[in-house]
């Protein structure tokens, strides 16, 4: 496991439709033992817009005929702010830097650990996890999610998709495409897929609230998910 960690953390793992505190609580406290193990380690966590980036753009779209793109995703990127302001509370004094809304400015952290949220209009937040995988030279991007493995195919409109152990860059996005609309449900988003292919890193996809398998990704043990690249 590479010293730096960069954890991307869909919405519907931190803030799904009711937050559960359990559940960020047992987060914190593995994510605490794995950092005190070796004081090299170091975690940059990006944090999703959830349940709120959905229920405010659903509010903004029942009022417009033609939503603008940039209002929608202004909204998305106001609700991972809210979203990475509780996680950075939750991670204590692990966390000394305030939440990052800009991640093409930091290249160092104060704390064990860096919280980072949305930045501008035109991709997600997976996006802002790739810029912060390269300023800090992590090869890897472990990305939660709602979702155990990457699919053939959405398996929530295809009966018949299957799941992947591993698939190249091109065929990701072969299946998953190249353009970007705010709030769009994929693994990982067309705009950070292309930078991550560019920067030739690695994508693990895994299930964000399973942290038994977080454990065996996070110490090189069998896990379930799917790797994507760096090919
Ligand atoms: N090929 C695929 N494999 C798996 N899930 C897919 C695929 N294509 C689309 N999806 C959808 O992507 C969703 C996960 O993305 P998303 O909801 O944005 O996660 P998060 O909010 O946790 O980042 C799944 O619930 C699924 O509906
Ligand atoms: O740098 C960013 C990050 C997020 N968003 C917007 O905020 C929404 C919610 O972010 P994300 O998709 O990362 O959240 P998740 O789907 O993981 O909950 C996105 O759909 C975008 O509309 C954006 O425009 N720029």
């Amino acid at each position: 496991m590479d010293k730096i960690q960069i954890l991307d953390l869909g919405g519907s793992i931190v803030a799904p439709e009711v937050i559960d505190t359990k559940f960020l609580q047992e987060m914190r406290d593995f994510l605490q033992a794995w950092l005190e193990e070796d004081k090299e380690r170091k975690l940059i966590l990006i944090i999703g817009g959830g349940a709120p980036a959905r229920k405010y753009q659903a509010a903004y779209k029942g009022t417009e005929a033609d939503p603008a793109t940039e209002e929608l995703d202004w909204i998305g990127i106001m609700a991972t702010r809210l979203n990475a302001q509780l996680m950075k509370a939750v991670m204590g004094p692990l966390c000394l830097d305030d939440v990052v809304t800009d991640p093409t400015k930091v290249k160092s952290m104060k704390g064990r650990v860096l919280v980072a949220a949305g930045w501008k209009p035109g991709f997600s937040t997976d996006y802002d996890a790739v810029l912060l995988a390269e300023n800090f030279k992590a090869p890897t991007i472990l990305n939660l999610s709602n979702i155990k493995k990457v699919y053939s195919a959405d398996p929530n409109l295809d009966s018949s998709a299957v799941p992947l152990d591993s698939l190249s860059w091109e065929e990701y996005q072969r299946m998953c495409g190249h353009t970007w609309t705010p709030g769009k449900n994929t693994p990982f988003d067309p705009i950070a897929t292309q930078k991550a292919r560019d920067l030739g890193l690695k994508v693990i996809a895994a299930d964000g609230r399973d942290l038994a398998n977080l454990k065996n990704i996070f110490y090189g043990h069998e896990y379930t998910g799917t790797l994507i690249g760096p090919e």
